[in-house]
């Protein structure tokens, strides 16, 4: 049996931390905070931290195979070239949700990008209902739309042969499950896999490990679940020194360790003498399961 360990690794203080990518080319971890408009780059040997400033909430960050990274920022599909820090638009959604934007984002086997949107927050999953849909930008740079009525846009990822496409939609506190054609880039049938218990609290990001499991991010819940969505159940709890839990991936060597983000806004003074570590980013090893490398936009 493996013994787990969870350790703050950047005591980074975003307000809301997302979108933890690892690239294996610099051996770092890329993520994103969403309010603070900053796609930061930490690499595990240096310990040091890059970080880029754009013009809009950014909410995720993902590689892109011709080099540098795709990013939602606004409600728009943006390349960014980590040198010069530039930023140039792909495409742009939800042009009539003047108070929309992306929220969660991640890349197909096929190198297809997508993201869904949410009506900005007032605090923390206080916002209008059903103003989001779901998106992805083909490596052509169009963009398909999926559906809409969503709350808050959330995590996401696909089965190990490509044949499901897993979905979190926060507010409705489950996670489904779509059938998924990889050569059209179509989804179908949706259905839930597994309903959050109430100590769970809000699904938020989630990733697939390397056994076709799923590991679920609980907003408030301070802690990443891992279910099993053939049978519907969870099989394991890992809980962490904060609430606001907000995403996970694999990264580090043999994508055998997991990194999580989390959010800082919505606490109060008391929560963060308590969890001063708010924010920060947290590696959690020993979990005896290795996650699967990101897919990189193809466009
Ligand atoms: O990180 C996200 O996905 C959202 O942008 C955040 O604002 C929170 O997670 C959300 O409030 C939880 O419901
Ligand atoms: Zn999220």
């Amino acid at each position: 049996m493996s013994s787990i360990k969870i350790e703050c690794v950047l005591r980074e203080n975003c307000r809301c931390g997302e979108s933890p990518v690892w690239e294996e080319a610099t051996n770092s971890l890329l993520f994103v905070d969403i309010p603070a408009k900053k796609v930061c780059r930490w690499d595990l040997l240096s310990k040091q931290v890059q970080r880029v400033a754009v013009e809009a909430p950014v909410s995720s960050v993902a590689l892109r195979q011709s080099g540098g990274y795709v990013a939602t920022i606004g409600t728009k599909f943006c390349a960014l070239n980590w040198e010069n820090q530039s930023v140039v638009v792909l495409a742009t959604v939800d042009k009539d949700k003047k108070n929309n934007r992306f929220n969660d984002g991640k890349v197909d086997p096929a190198g297809r990008y997508f993201a869904g949107t949410m009506a900005e927050e007032t605090a923390p999953a206080v916002l209008e209902w059903h103003q989001g849909s779901l998106y992805s930008l083909f490596p052509d740079h169009h963009v398909k739309k999926y559906f809409d009525q969503v709350d808050i846009s959330n995590g996401l990822d696909w089965s190990l042969d490509h044949k499901i496409f897993y979905y979190i939609d926060s507010l409705s506190y489950s996670v489904d499950a779509f059938d998924y054609d990889l050569q059209t880039g179509q989804i179908s049938n949706r259905r839930s896999v597994y309903k959050l218990e109430k100590d769970e609290q809000i699904p938020d990001g989630m990733c697939i490990d390397a056994e076709g499991k799923l590991w679920v991010a609980c907003y408030n819940g301070g802690r990443v679940i891992r279910l099993d969505p053939e049978t519907g159940k969870k099989l394991q709890t890992v809980k962490l020194p904060v609430d606001k839990t907000t995403s996970c991936c694999f990264g580090g060597k043999d994508y055998s360790e997991m990194y999580v983000t989390c959010a800082r806004d919505g606490m109060d003074p008391d929560g963060l003498l308590r969890q001063p570590e708010a924010g920060g980013i947290f590696k959690i090893t020993g979990l005896g399961v290795k996650g699967i490398a990101p897919y990189p936009y193809a466009g």
